[in-house]
């Protein structure tokens, strides 16, 4: 089923690829299969990226997200005025500014049901800290826009043949035993299953879960936490009915023959769940937000400074996450 309102695109930072990724995949919305989607302004920005990487993108400013079905088949509906300069591979304050700008708007045009998803173009997390963006990422930032606590919206990295969530985001690696408690896998287990099953489908989906330690403690000779806190919490889990396995050491489990096993993995912190996706499939790995009231989608790479405005970046991860957004709202239109 087809999403029932248009998606908006927030830039990211703009002189990161975002912008120019955006534009290129408007280009190829029609062999891609994309849903007709929006910019958070940027007209500016969006001309001039598009320019860069000598593209033929038409501009078609708007004032209500009424009017992008219609302007989808002439050029890059904008809506908002908000707007920067454009300096690619060079950050400033101004573009930190709009990049906060851009985020806020697509944000509440998706709470407010203007869009039906927000797919995020790529944020330097640290200058936009340096702007007054106090929340550690954008899963926080949607989070907040939708009321939600922080610990219930969940990072989702998806490319071709695996999912992973990262129980733990971005957080120092030293804290990461400390964070993880039998509360915080058992809450968010559910959200990933409750979510597979309305956002993507999957009926009954299958939870394959990490350890923390090298194969997975060895019964504790090289670590508890696998013993005392996650074999618990995943006893826990298949007591309500759901379809969990592990500790699973986490070396193995990635490789081709164990993937078809799972339908997620939920693992311990960050690299662990990121490093298998970048490394499998960094052109078409998806940052999916998982627990919120919205559909919430993002290339799972970053601004990409160095190479922004070259015109080598590759919109492969864009065009996937405003791919994966339109299907996300698909599923959940069909379910009402
Ligand atoms: N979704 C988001 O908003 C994300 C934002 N970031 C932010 O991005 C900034 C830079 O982070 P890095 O760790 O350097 O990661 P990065 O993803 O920006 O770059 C890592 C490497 O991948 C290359 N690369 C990235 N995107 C590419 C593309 N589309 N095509 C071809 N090559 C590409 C870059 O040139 C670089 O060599 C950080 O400030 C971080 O906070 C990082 C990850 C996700
Ligand atoms: N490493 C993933 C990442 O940094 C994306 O974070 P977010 O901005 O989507 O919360």
């Amino acid at each position: 089923m087809v999403p029932t309102a248009p998606l908006a695109i927030s830039i990211g930072d703009p002189a990161g690829v975002g912008p120019e990724l955006i534009a290129q995949a408007w280009c190829q919305r029609e062999a891609a299969g994309l849903a007709p989607f929006f910019a958070s302004g940027g007209a500016t920005v969006l001309a001039a990226a598009a320019k860069s990487r000598g593209l033929s993108m038409p501009l078609v400013t708007i004032t209500d997200a009424a009017e992008v079905m219609e302007a989808f088949r002439h050029g890059l509906p904008v809506l908002g005025e908000h707007d920067a300069e454009y300096h690619p591979g060079e950050p400033d304050t101004q573009g930190a500014l709009f990049a906060i700008a851009s985020l806020t708007h697509a944000a509440r045009w998706a709470v407010d049901g203007t869009a039906a998803a927000i797919v995020t173009g790529p944020i330097a997390k640290s200058h936009l800290a340096r702007q007054g963006f106090t929340q550690p990422g954008q899963t926080e930032f949607v989070a907040d826009a939708c009321g939600i606590a922080h610990h219930d919206a969940v990072m989702m990295l998806a490319g071709q043949s695996l999912r992973t969530v990262p129980l733990t985001v971005h957080a120092a690696l030293a804290d990461v035993p400390r964070l993880i408690t039998q509360d915080l896998i058992i809450r968010r287990v559910r959200i990933v299953a409750a979510s597979l099953e309305r956002d993507f489908g999957l009926e009954s989906p299958r939870i394959a879960i990490t350890g923390l330690n090298p194969h997975a403690g060895e019964d504790g000779r090289m670590g508890t936490e696998d013993r005392d806190v996650i074999a618990p919490a995943i006893a826990a889990l298949r007591a309500e009915g759901l379809t969990v396995s592990g500790p699973h050491p986490a070396d193995a489990l990635f490789a081709a023959h164990e993937r078809g096993k799972y339908d997620v993995a939920i693992c311990m912190y960050h690299d662990q769940a990121l490093i298998p996706i970048k490394t499998l499939d960094f052109d078409q790995g998806v940052n999916v937000t998982l627990g919120l009231p919205i559909i919430r989608t993002s290339p799972d790479h970053g601004t990409a400074f160095g190479i922004a405005g070259r015109g080598t970046a590759s919109a492969g991860a864009t065009i996937a996450a405003i791919r994966m957004a339109g299907a996300c709202a698909g599923h959940r239109a069909a379910r009402l």
